[in-house]
């Protein structure tokens, strides 16, 4: 006999606690059921451990300055506490979640999700007992998982992905090969350099080259690995991976061998639809796997919404959580609502913070827009200089007749913090009119965005919609 809600969402990640927390804040009925650990990949093994280490890595980083600053002494980095510590912020964060579930009265499934009929879901747990789940409105939120190619082996002892860096405990030894030029390596590169790996971080393709950050951001974070000794290896591909008990063999293409203690992957990630039977419920996916949905977030079930990883290449926590706000948003109203993509930041936490969002000049043109830019570099903060940390910029972009904000870069310390300046902007037409109103506090890095406004406005004759009459 089928239970009855109004929301069953699948997937305990950013997106589907998100959508459970949003759904229930607004009166509904809801289930969420989550197959592995609860918060997903994000708080598991993603954004939350990750985020830990990057600043353990950080302030390891700064050591250089200290004597300067008068502090004396070395610090040593003790990887195997900074995993400890990871795991305790993790669990920390997962009581939280469940006692928040618990406090809206949403109803917290352990077990996999698999479409029974399109409104009916079947839930089985590790004790093989199942219980089925009739709902109004099904949201998946399923994630993704590392993808392993082809010649490193799966689930060999020495060869990682993030999914398991951050909940099995490490292998011996601290000469590590880093394979992948996307985000995941480029944050690992520097975060594992800095927790005393010897890194021989190996890519087929430049770093960060399927993100849009400006050519000034990547020449600025490779600036900054350079000078900390991290330099990303160019490969034409690899060809033989041997795993012993010690050690891993690696041969390149082009003929060079190379051994190290362990290997971390960073070559991308899949979306989870196997377990789901989805024919069952008429939802489709794409040759890449992800789920096909409209720009409501409807799957071709309009009853079913997916977000997340699961439908989205970009495959970040923003994302995902932009996506559940807009699902339960379209629910309660019945609505077709779709987001605006452009006004989603992606942040880079590396030995520099990289976050955007919106257009970049390219696409600005591209999009037949006249883009005027307005810069702002932390050299001369009175905050950054204070705090040794002068590498970096704002760089503001605004339409050229109408001063509307069309998108904005932040290279530098707390520029994941600085970008909600322009995310959380009321639109972009009265964004950087309510940048330049705004009343910032004295001295903070924050101040560079306010530069980069005004300079923006002075340049290009946008005083009038900037600041107003
Ligand atoms: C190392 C790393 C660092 C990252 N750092 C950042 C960052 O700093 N900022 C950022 O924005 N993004 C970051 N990301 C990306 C971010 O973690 C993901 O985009 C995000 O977790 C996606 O959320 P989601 O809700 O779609 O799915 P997930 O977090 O993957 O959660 C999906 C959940 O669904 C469950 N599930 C799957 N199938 C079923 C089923 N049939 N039944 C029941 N449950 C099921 C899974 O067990 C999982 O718990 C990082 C990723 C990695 C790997
Ligand atoms: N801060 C953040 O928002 C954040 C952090 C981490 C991860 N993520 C997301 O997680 C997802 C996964 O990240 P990622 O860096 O693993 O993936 P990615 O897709 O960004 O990069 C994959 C890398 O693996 C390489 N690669 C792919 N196949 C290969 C093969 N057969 N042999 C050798 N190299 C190969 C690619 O050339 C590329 O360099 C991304 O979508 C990313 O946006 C986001």
């Amino acid at each position: 006999m089928a239970e009855h809600t109004d929301l069953a969402v699948i997937g305990s990640g950013p997106g589907g606690y998100r959508a459970a927390v949003l759904g229930a804040l607004r009166g509904l009925k809801v289930s969420i059921i989550e197959k592995d650990a609860w918060g997903g990949c994000c708080l598991n093994h993603g954004c939350v451990p990750k985020k830990d280490w990057h600043h353990t890595a950080r302030l390891l980083a700064a050591q250089p300055s200290f004597s300067e600053r008068g502090i004396q002494g070395a610090l040593r980095p003790d990887i195997e506490a900074a995993w400890q510590h990871q795991r305790q912020v993790v669990a920390t964060v997962q009581d939280s979640y469940a006692g928040y579930l618990a406090h809206l009265k949403v109803d917290s499934v352990q077990g996999c999700a698999r479409f029974l009929d399109a409104q009916t879901l079947e839930v089985r747990n590790d004790q093989n007992s199942s219980r089925e789940i009739h709902a109004q409105h099904i949201i998946i939120a399923t994630g993704a998982s590392a993808h392993i190619p082809s010649p490193f082996p799966e689930n060999a002892a020495r060869v990682l992905t993030t999914d398991r860096l951050f909940t099995q405990a490490l292998p011996s030894g601290r000469r590590v090969a880093l394979i992948g030029s996307g985000v995941v390596a480029t944050e690992m590169a520097f975060i594992l350099t800095q927790l005393g790996c010897e890194v021989h971080w190996l890519a087929r393709s430049p770093m960060l080259n399927r993100l849009n950050f400006s050519r000034p951001a990547r020449d600025t974070l490779i600036k900054e690995l350079t000078r900390q000794g991290i330099e990303l290896q160019r490969t034409k591909g690899f060809v033989a991976v041997k795993e012993t008990q010690n050690h891993v063999h690696i041969r390149l293409e082009e003929g060079r061998e190379l051994e190290v203690d362990w290997v971390c992957l960073g070559t991308g990630r899949k979306p989870h639809t196997q377990a789901l039977n989805l024919t069952a419920a008429g939802i489709n996916t794409d040759t890449q796997g992800f789920i096909q949905r409209d720009a409501s977030l409807r799957t071709a079930n309009r009853n079913c919404f997916a977000i997340g990883d699961v439908a989205n290449s970009l495959m970040t926590a923003n994302h995902a959580l932009a996506e559940a706000t807009l699902a339960v948003d379209n629910i309660i109203h019945e609505a077709d609502k779709s987001l605006d993509w452009q006004q989603i930041p992606m942040v880079v936490y590396s030995a520099l913070e990289l976050a955007r969002l919106g257009h970049d000049e390219d696409s600005a043109e591209d999009a037949g827009l006249e883009p005027a830019v307005g810069f702002a570099a932390f050299q001369t903060s009175p905050c950054a200089l204070g705090q040794d940390d002068i590498s970096g910029f704002v760089r503001l972009l605004a339409d050229m007749d109408s001063g509307a904000m069309l998108g904005g870069e932040i290279v530098g310390g707390s520029a994941g913090e600085l970008i909600h300046l322009l995310s959380l902007a009321p639109d972009t037409q009265s964004a950087l009119r309510w940048l330049a109103k705004g009343i910032y506090n004295h001295p903070a890095r924050a101040e560079e965005v306010l530069n980069a406004t005004e300079t923006l406005a002075n340049k290009w004759g946008l005083q009038e919609p900037i600041f107003g009459g």
